[in-house]
């Protein structure tokens, strides 16, 4: 299964507006009027969005992010953002469930799951991820973990809902630190997330859903990561924020 690799930047509390301009004004003659074969995504922060959408809004090599939503339509939600706002600066998927949502602000597995239902409803794609910490992959926990992770967060989606989610998988450890997780442990997380939607959502859906490594991607380390059976793509914090060092991720790891 020929599976197109996506490739996000997820710029966190980074970058406002005029940030969002100086990136774009570098970033946008390396990708205009081109095609690349794989999708490129950019997450700004939600005040940044305007920006983003009347930098790349006509851009048709670059899709737009944002890096949460509400679970909610509208309503008495202070601080809260719909993914039917989102709609209207061109966004097309949505991060829910990054680790930073679950340890900084609590959001649940269950929490997670009512924003994937409410993004879907608008067609918004979710970039839904998963991945666990130091202390439970050394405790033995790994595949329990990400079993819950995958159970509770995507229960009922449907099989086509599903095919519009991209899983990422990100290893809490590996977030921010410098040291990323081995080809060989990303692959072998990535196929038994593979194999946990092959059973939840069957053979076909297991083929085809698009599984991203996040942590400590950066130019060097992308075109090894890539080359794992398993790995569609990656999300990238800290080496997305420079306009060379993305573009470099995602050629060196198409190459
Ligand atoms: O959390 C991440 C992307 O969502 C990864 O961040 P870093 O690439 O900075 O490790």
């Amino acid at each position: 299964m020929q599976r197109k690799p996506i490739f996000a930047a997820n710029w966190k509390m980074n970058k406002g507006p005029s940030e969002t301009e100086d990136f774009g004004k570098s970033f946008l003659p390396k990708v205009q009027h081109k095609t690349f074969p794989s999708d490129i995504v950019i997450a700004p922060p939600y005040v940044s969005l305007a920006k983003a959408s009347e930098l790349f809004g006509n851009v048709s090599s670059v899709a737009l992010a944002a890096q949460n939503c509400s679970q909610f339509d509208s309503g008495a939600y202070t601080g809260e953002v719909s993914p039917m706002m989102l709609k209207e600066f061109y966004v097309h998927y949505v991060i829910l469930g990054h680790s930073e949502r679950r340890s900084i602000y609590g959001e649940t597995d269950e929490v997670i799951n009512a924003k994937v239902l409410k993004a879907r409803e608008v067609n918004l794609r979710p970039i839904f991820c998963i991945g666990e910490t130091l202390e439970e992959r050394e405790g033995g926990k790994l595949e329990e973990v990400l079993r819950r992770q995958v159970t509770v967060g995507l229960k009922d989606v449907t099989e086509k809902d599903l095919i519009d989610t991209v899983i990422a998988y990100e290893p809490v450890w590996a977030i921010g630190t410098g040291v990323t997780a081995s080809a060989e442990q990303a692959q072998e997380a990535h196929a038994f997330v593979r194999s946990l939607i092959g059973e939840q959502f069957g053979a076909d859906a297991a083929a085809r859903i698009r599984i991203q490594y996040g942590g400590s991607v950066k130019p060097g380390n992308a075109a090894e990561l890539m080359a794992c059976t398993d790995i569609d793509g990656a999300l990238i914090g800290g080496a997305s924020l420079e306009p060379s060092s993305f573009l470099s991720i995602i050629e060196n790891g198409t190459a």
